[in-house]
């Protein structure tokens, strides 16, 4: 049986995927009404509408159901995994595949580090990459990275998510690709600005570009390797994220872009827009490391209510410098 934890669209989906390949699924969901949804009409409208369920995902609101899974996957998201999963009963250690992107607020901690914290014993991989979570529901072709340090767990755990149209990637890099997922978000928002305020496609390529060595820049002082950050779920996932409006980071920017308060923005939403939480913790995590992330520090200025303008102008009026 495979757990999944957290009833999101991407929960949803990869429970989806998971019970089209023939495996028995038990979904946790935090919201009654996506259990009951699930249970009974087979969708999840809240978060994943428009797409018709595979009637052998099982919802359950009570985790105890979960208990005889051995694989994993968790999705809560990057702020809430520590809570969830202290509730989770992995007693008897199942295999924790993390979903999630992001760096914990306070702690400046990747998933796998709050996941060895709160389930000491349990086997961890990461999973991350490019992936709507509705194409990948739809059963429309999806590459990712799976990264596991422990290299017959990874081996294994390939073999047992992947599916005709959805390939996962080994590597035993997890800190490379934890890091590419966390920042790509908030480069997300950013060419969400750049978007929002019809800066021009000229101003978008500059922020994909500059924002991806200040990922390189982070993740290699971070210890990750190279090929992790240019592959799937690095540059992968931030040329998915920040090319479409389908992202919700992405769509957060141009919102901001357009000049509405990120504050009024983010209050009260359903769906998480991750880098919104990350970019103030990414920021105080290259201090930590002595690394300048221009961009995602002038993301950080736009969500704590500065104007687009001044921000914009601050980036351009950089002293120049060489590329590498
Ligand atoms: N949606 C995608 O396409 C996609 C793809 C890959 C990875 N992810 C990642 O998966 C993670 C989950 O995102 P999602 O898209 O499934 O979420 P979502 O925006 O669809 O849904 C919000 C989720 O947050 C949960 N939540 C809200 N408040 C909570 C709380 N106090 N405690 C615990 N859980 C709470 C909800 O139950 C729900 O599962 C994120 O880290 C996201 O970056 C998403
Ligand atoms: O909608 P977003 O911005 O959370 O992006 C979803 C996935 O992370 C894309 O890989």
């Amino acid at each position: 049986m495979i757990a999944v934890l957290g009833g999101g669209a991407w929960g949803t989906a990869l429970a989806q995927v998971m019970a089209r390949g023939g495996e028995d699924v038990r979904l946790w969901a935090r919201e009654p009404e996506v259990v009951a949804a699930v249970n009974d009409t087979h969708a999840n409208p809240l978060f994943l509408p428009d797409v018709a369920l595979d009637p052998r995902i099982v919802a359950t609101a009570d985790m105890a159901a979960l208990a005889k899974a051995d694989v994993w996957l968790v999705v809560a998201p990057a702020q809430h995994l520590r809570t969830v999963l202290a509730a989770a009963p992995v007693a008897h250690h199942p295999i924790l595949v993390l979903c999630a992107k992001g760096i914990e607020t306070g702690t400046l901690a990747l998933m796998a580090e709050v996941a060895a914290e709160v389930a000491p014993g349990c086997p961890v991989a990461v999973l991350s990459g490019p992936t709507f979570a509705g194409e990948v529901a739809r059963g429309l072709p999806t590459a990712i990275t799976l990264a596991c340090a422990d290299s017959d767990v990874g081996a294994a755990l390939v073999k047992r998510l992947a599916r005709p149209a959805f390939r996962p990637y080994l590597t035993d890099d997890v800190t490379g690709a934890e890091i590419g997922g966390a920042v790509k978000n908030v480069l997300a928002i950013a060419c969400g600005v750049v978007v929002g305020r019809k800066l021009g496609e000229n101003a978008r390529a500059a922020i994909i570009s500059r924002g991806f060595a200040e990922m390189l820049r982070f993740g290699l002082a971070r210890g990750a390797r190279a090929e992790t950050l240019t592959g799937l779920s690095g540059l992968g996932d931030l040329v998915l994220t920040c090319g479409s409006v389908q992202s919700r980071n992405m769509s957060l920017g141009v919102a901001i872009g357009e000049g509405q308060p990120a504050s009024d923005l983010l209050a009260n939403r359903r769906t998480v827009a991750e880098g919104a939480a990350t970019a103030p913790v990414l920021l105080a995590a290259a201090a930590a490391t002595g690394v300048e992330m221009p961009i995602c520090a002038g993301v950080a200025t736009l969500l704590g209510g500065a104007a687009v303008d001044t921000v914009i102008g601050a980036l351009l009026s950089r002293p120049l410098r060489s590329e590498g």
